[in-house]
This record gives C-alpha cells, sequence and structure tokens, in this order.
C-alpha cells in the first residue's frame, strides 16, 4: 500500500516543471488517502527573516505564490534547530506558537495540519502543509503514508529553486548588460576611448563642463564629429540641441541666411520667418564642421556672434540673445592659413582656446580591430544578416597595416563593402592591397599612374585627375554625394566634382 502510494505520488509529483501544477496532480492523488482540504508548500528564508509560500492546490485551484510571512529572531532560532523532526502532526493549529503565526495568515481556515520538512543536500528548504480545515484530523498512519514523499518532494521544489534563481541571475545580468551598453553609449560610441583616443578623451573630459569653445583638428575621417559629440554628451549641455553646420557644403549666398535665419519678406521667396542653425542651436551646441572652408566675409560676422553671443536674423533688426557653446572642427591647417591670410587672425584666437588634436588611424593601429568589429556589428544590422561576419586574423592584420588616407571613414567603407561582397563572412580584404601599377598611354609611351611610382616623365593634369577621381569613387564604393562619399573625402562641392566627372567621362 505504502509503495504503490510513493509510485503513484511520484509520478504526480514529477508531472510538470509548474510546481503548483504537479503539487495540484498530486493533491487529486492524496486527498483520496488523507482527510486533506489541501497542500502547500513554503520556504524558509533565514537571511530574510521570512517564510515564503511558493505553491498551493486544493479543490479549487492550484496556485503559484509569492506571500512572505516575515519571523521574529527566535522563531528563526527555533525553525533553525537541526533537531527538529521531519514530520508533526498539528490537530489543533492554536496549540503550535511557529505555526499558528504563520499558516492562517496565508490559509485562514487551516484548523489541522501534518508539516513534513524537505530537505536536500543537508539544507532544511521548507515545509510541505497537509491541511484541514477541521481540527483533529490527522494520525499517524496518515504521517506514515508520506513520509517516503519527502525526497521526491524536496528534489522538485529544489530544482524549482535553482531555476527560479537562475531567472533571477540572468535578470540581472541582462539589467547589468543593459547598463553597461548603455555607458558604453555614454561615451557616444567613440571607439578606441580607452586606447589610441586615451588621450583625446582625457581633453574632453576636461574641458566639457565648461563652456569653452573647442577647435577639434584632424585628417578628414579621423572622427572629429565623434569628438564633437562626445563633448557635448560630456557636458551639462547635453540633452540640449546639438546643431551641426557643414560650413563648406553651403553657397556663400546662402551663408547668412542658414546660419542666423531670416525674416519674413527679407528676400523673394522668404514667405516665413525662418530660424537659423545659430538659434536652432540656443541652449545647446553649435558644431561648426570645416570651418577653414567659411569664406572671410563670413568669418566676420561669425566672429560678431562669439564675441556678443547675439545674432540677428537676415532682414531684421531685433538683436537675438543666445546661450550656445561653439565646437569648430577643420582637417586643414588653420595657423597657416592665417598666415597666408586666408583665415582671421583674431578668429582663429577666439577658437583654439582649447584645441584637440585627434590623431589619424594609421598613427593609433590598435583601435584597428575594435573598430573594425564595431563596424562589422554596424553593418550586419544595416544589412539584417542573421550572423555576423567573422575576419580571419590575417585579414584583420591586413587591415593594421593598411595606411588609411581616409581614416575610420574610409575603414567604414571598407568594411560595408567587404561585408557586401561576401554577407556570410569569412570578410576578404585583399583588395586593399596594392595593386599592380597602373599604366596608361601618354604620346605613345606606357606612363605609371601612382606618383610614388613615376618616374620624371609627367602626365597631363587632367589625366591624372582622372585617374584620381576614379580611385576616389573606388575606396568611396562609388558614392559621390553625402557623408563618406568622393566629394566629402577629395573636399570638393558635389556638384563641382559631379561636372568634372562628367567632362572626364567617369561613370560613378
Ligand atoms: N572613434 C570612433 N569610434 C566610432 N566611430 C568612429 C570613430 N571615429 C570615426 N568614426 C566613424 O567614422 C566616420 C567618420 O567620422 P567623423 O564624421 O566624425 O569624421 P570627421 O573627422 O568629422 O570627418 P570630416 O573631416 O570629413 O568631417 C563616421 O561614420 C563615424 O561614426
Amino acid at each position: 500500500m505504502e509503495k504503490t502510494c510513493y509510485f503513484e505520488a511520484t509520478q504526480r509529483l514529477c508531472a510538470s516543471l509548474q510546481l503548483e501544477k504537479s503539487l495540484e496532480h498530486y493533491f487529486h492523488y492524496m486527498k483520496q488517502k488523507l482527510p486533506i482540504d489541501g497542500i502547500f508548500m513554503n520556504l524558509f528564508q533565514p537571511e530574510q527573516r521570512q517564510i515564503q509560500f511558493i505553491a498551493h492546490a486544493n479543490n479549487e485551484s492550484a496556485q503559484a505564490l509569492e506571500q512572505c510571512v516575515p519571523l521574529t529572531e527566535e522563531m528563526c532560532q527555533v525553525l533553525s534547530q537541526p533537531d527538529r523532526p521531519v514530520i508533526r502532526i498539528i490537530n489543533h493549529i492554536e496549540t503550535d506558537g511557529v505555526t499558528f503565526h504563520v499558516a492562517p495568515r496565508v490559509f485562514p481556515d487551516i484548523q489541522s495540519l501534518i508539516l513534513m520538512r524537505m530537505i536536500c543536500d543537508d539544507t532544511h528548504l521548507g515545509v510541505v502543509g497537509y491541511y484541514s480545515k477541521t481540527p483533529n484530523s490527522f494520525r499517524a498512519i496518515h504521517a506514515d503514508l508520506i513520509e517516503s514523499h519527502m525526497h521526491p518532494l524536496a528534489l522538485i521544489t529544489a530544482f524549482n529553486l535553482q531555476g527560479r534563481n537562475l531567472l533571477a541571475q540572468n535578470q540581472q545580468l541582462a539589467e547589468q548588460n543593459d547598463t553597461l551598453k548603455r555607458s558604453l553609449e555614454v561615451k557616444n560610441g567613440v571607439i578606441g576611448a580607452d586606447a589610441g583616443l586615451k588621450r583625446v578623451m582625457e581633453q574632453v573630459q576636461a574641458i566639457a563642463h565648461l563652456d569653452t569653445s573647442v577647435l577639434i583638428l584632424g585628417e578628414t575621417g579621423v572622427g572629429k564629429e565623434v569628438i564633437a559629440n562626445a563633448v557635448h554628451e560630456h557636458s551639462t549641455r547635453a540633452g540640449k540641441p546639438f546643431i551641426k553646420v557643414n560650413c563648406g557644403a553651403i553657397p556663400d549666398s546662402l551663408l547668412d541666411s542658414e546660419l542666423f535665419g531670416y525674416e519674413k519678406g527679407a528676400f523673394t521667396g522668404a514667405e516665413q520667418r525662418k530660424q537659423g542653425y545659430f538659434e536652432q542651436a540656443d541652449g545647446g551646441t553649435i558644431f561648426l564642421d570645416e570651418i577653414g572652408e567659411l569664406p572671410l566675409s563670413a568669418q566676420v560676422r561669425l566672429l560678431r556672434v562669439l564675441q556678443n553671443s547675439t545674432i540677428t536674423r537676415v532682414g531684421g533688426y531685433e538683436s537675438i540673445e543666445l546661450n550656445i557653446r561653439v565646437i569648430a572642427a577643420t582637417h586643414r591647417d588653420l595657423q597657416h592659413m592665417v598666415q597666408d591670410g586666408e583665415f582671421r587672425q583674431d578668429l582663429w584666437y577666439r577658437l583654439a582656446i582649447f584645441p584637440i588634436q585627434i590623431p589619424p588611424l594609421r598613427q593609433r593601429t590598435s583601435d584597428i580591430p575594435l573598430l573594425a568589429q564595431f563596424a562589422v556589428e554596424k553593418m550586419t544590422a544595416k544589412f539584417n544578416l542573421p550572423n555576423l561576419p567573422r575576419i580571419h586574423s590575417d585579414q584583420l592584420s591586413l587591415l593594421s597595416r593598411y595606411p588609411w588616407p581616409g581614416n575610420v571613414r574610409e575603414m567604414m567603407n571598407v568594411i560595408e563593402r567587404a561585408v557586401i561582397q561576401h554577407p556570410e563572412g569569412p570578410l576578404d580584404f585583399s583588395f586593399l592591397m596594392p595593386s599592380e601599377p597602373e599604366v596608361v598611354t601618354c604620346d605613345n609611351q606606357q606612363v605609371i599612374i601612382d606618383p610614388s611610382r613615376a618616374g620624371d616623365k609627367l602626365v597631363p593634369l587632367e589625366l591624372m585627375m582622372q585617374k584620381y577621381i576614379s580611385h576616389a569613387l573606388k575606396v568611396c564604393g562609388g558614392k559621390v554625394y553625402g557623408s563618406g562619399g568622393a566629394a566629402e573625402m577629395l573636399a570638393v562641392n558635389p556638384n563641382t566634382l559631379r561636372s568634372k566627372m562628367k567632362k572626364l567621362g567617369i561613370q560613378a
């Protein structure tokens, strides 16, 4: 009889991964053997000084519970005694101090019960309670019948606990992961912040919280905008506007209206009042990229704005006071431009209070693997690829040897191209290796076009331009306009480049 009961009970306890479901099956079997109205399970949590009810089954339902009942210090001591009996019959609940304090808080109708401790690996987990709403319901024979069920009950509870702990740890790790990801984002996607750009990031940290103007210097594509963004994000202006102005991309005739805005009727076509970039940046930061391209006439007006912190819209009279931090950037040698009279010295002094020089990528090759990984992840997301394409170590060292004249932007383009070519990986960058020197025929002679290999025989400038523009297009993956395009890399106006391409018969 006991053996059959043990077998049947164990089968039911093992029927589900959900404790309350197992308990429900078990209850419906055990109610035929015992005078019970329900069964509950709870955990003893001495560190929290409480008992937590985790599952309950009766004739109506089965529920997973999370109800906790606090214990006094003395109660904890009583329950921690190792020699407490495994099974106890309590036929009048009010006679047992601890049980009377705990069980009726969750199940008010309990009058009598059998409590069986669940012990697994010498650890007291908690108890199973077989209860009745009638007093004096239980006899020793009932206790004898269930005593052998302690092990399967303890085992399924221990597994369930392990699962709960794993879930909780998992959730904690996921939260930590999110926090770490966010803190990486706060570093604003500056890859190399702890390596090749460490010195730069130290300067960013030092200047960010001040309102001083910052001048960011470095070759094209080196990450000047990324650093400008980092200054803004680390400043008290983070969350306020960050307005980027590419000074080289605005035609001279539109500069004033773009920068300072205009009043309705200021000129033909000015049908509405429009805010300029400066007004849009009020409270935040204006990033004047390619400041070296600003014509001298505009430089005077910019200096006035910087000195007075006010602007006047085109066609307007009112002075508008602004609160703006200025970050300027250029790939040109501004000091040299000052000497040549192309850049106003007073503006240079004003902007160059705190210059940050970003080293070219070839001088910080330690950043290349991380940047490559970053670019691969970016492209994988962009093209919705199921897996990250791999880069073998020989290809990675090829990337580290390449001189990257277009810096990080060129690298992003190169990786995009490699991902398009082999989306499933591994990525191949052999196209970066110097190809056979290109030879063109000029005056019936063969001439090598690579200037570093050219001899004394020079080719017509147009031919050299044709080859050079074609090369630039190749580097930019055929892109003419926009960020990372050939016009940007060659620092020319896209329309100028288009017309040159047309003239020289170059297809994008
Ligand atoms: N340290 C970096 N971490 C992550 N991405 C970078 C980093 N540096 C540059 N990039 C990426 O390289 C590209 C070019 O960067 P960015 O536009 O900041 O260069 P730039 O120096 O301002 O270029 P330009 O001189 O043409 O204005 C962008 O896609 C940018 O996200």
